[in-house]
C-alpha cells in the first residue's frame, strides 16, 4: 500500500513563524475592532465578496460587472471608512513601549484571573458613583470610549486626564459644579474630559420623556464606538446606550454586566 505523500507539504521553520505572525496580526486587528462598528462594516464587505463569487460562478455577467466596479471603488473608500481604525492601529504600535511598561499585555496573555480582578477594580469607582447618583437623583452622562481621539472632543470639552474616582465623578455632576453640564468622557482608564457637548440623535422613535441628556448619550453611540450611561435627574433611572440602541431602567447588576463587557 502506498503511504501518504506529504511531499507537497513542505513546512519550514520560516513558514511556521509566518503563520504565527499572521495569526497574531489577525488577533490584534480583531481585538482592536471587537465590539465596534467596524465589525459590521467588515461583515458587509464579506457579504459583498460572497455575492461576487456567487454571481461569477453562475456567470451572471451584468451583476458581476456591477459588483466588480463596486469593489474597485470600494478599496479606496475602505481607507476612508477605516481611517480611525488604521490611525488607532498605528498609534497602538507606537505605544508598545508603554504597553510593555505597565505589563497589561502579560496579564492579557497569561493571567485571566488577574485581568478579571483588574476589570472589577477598574469598574468599581464608576459603579459606586452610579449607585450614589441614582440614589440622589443626580443627572449624569458618562461616555466610554475604547480609544480617545483628542480631535473629536478638542473644542467642546474641559480636559481633565484624571484618575477615575467615585468622589470626582460625583463632584463633577453636582448641580453647583461648573462642569456638571454635558458629558464626562472616560477612556484608557482615565476621566479624559468633562462638560463635553455631544451630537444629539435625531431618532424620532424615542420615548417622549427622553430629553437632551438621553439624546446626547444615544447620539454619540450612533456614530462612534462609544457606549454611554445616562442617569436621569428626574427619576434616578439608569439608561445605557450602545450603537444607537438604548436600554432603560437598568438595575445596578445589569449595568455592571454591560460595563464589564463593553469597557
Ligand atoms: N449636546 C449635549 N451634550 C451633552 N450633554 C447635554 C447636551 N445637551 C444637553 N445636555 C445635558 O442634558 C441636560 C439637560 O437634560 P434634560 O433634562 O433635557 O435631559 P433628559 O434626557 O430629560 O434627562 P433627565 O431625566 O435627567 O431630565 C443639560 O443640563 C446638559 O447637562
Amino acid at each position: 500500500m502506498k503511504g501518504l505523500d506529504f511531499d507537497f507539504l513542505k513546512i519550514t521553520f520560516i513558514d511556521v513563524i509566518d503563520i504565527l505572525l499572521v495569526a497574531l496580526l489577525i488577533y490584534y486587528v480583531y481585538s482592536l475592532i471587537r465590539n465596534t462598528l467596524a465589525v459590521n462594516l467588515i461583515l458587509g464587505m464579506f457579504i459583498i465578496i460572497l455575492c461576487y463569487f456567487v454571481v461569477s460562478t453562475l456567470n451572471m455577467r451584468l451583476m458581476e460587472a456591477i459588483i466588480n466596479k463596486f469593489i474597485s471603488v470600494g478599496i479606496i473608500s475602505l481607507v476612508v471608512i477605516f481611517q480611525p481604525e488604521i490611525r488607532r492601529f498605528l498609534l497602538h504600535i507606537g505605544k508598545s513601549t508603554y504597553i510593555q511598561k505597565n505589563r497589561a499585555w502579560y496579564n492579557r496573555l497569561f493571567g485571566r484571573n488577574t485581568a478579571i480582578q483588574d476589570n472589577y477594580l477598574r469598574i468599581k469607582p464608576i459603579m459606586d458613583a452610579c449607585k450614589s447618583m441614582k440614589k440622589t437623583k443626580t443627572g449624569a452622562l458618562l461616555v466610554f470610549l475604547k480609544f480617545y481621539d483628542d480631535q473629536l472632543f478638542a473644542n467642546s470639552c474641559e480636559v481633565l486626564d484624571a484618575k477615575i474616582s467615585k468622589r470626582l465623578l460625583e463632584s463633577i455632576f453636582q448641580k453647583n459644579s461648573p462642569l456638571h453640564d454635558g458629558a464626562v468622557v472616560i477612556s484608557e482608564n482615565k476621566i479624559k474630559s468633562a462638560s463635553c457637548i455631544l451630537p444629539l440623535t435625531d431618532n424620532d422613535k424615542l420615548p417622549p420623556h427622553f430629553g437632551l441628556r438621553h439624546r446626547a448619550g444615544i447620539g454619540i453611540s450612533e456614530n462612534t464606538d462609544a457606549v454611554a450611561i445616562i442617569i436621569s435627574e428626574e427619576t434616578g433611572e439608569i439608561a445605557y446606550a450602545k450603537q444607537g440602541q438604548v436600554r432603560s431602567n437598568l438595575t445596578l447588576e445589569q449595568l455592571e454586566k454591560l460595563l464589564n463587557k463593553d469597557y
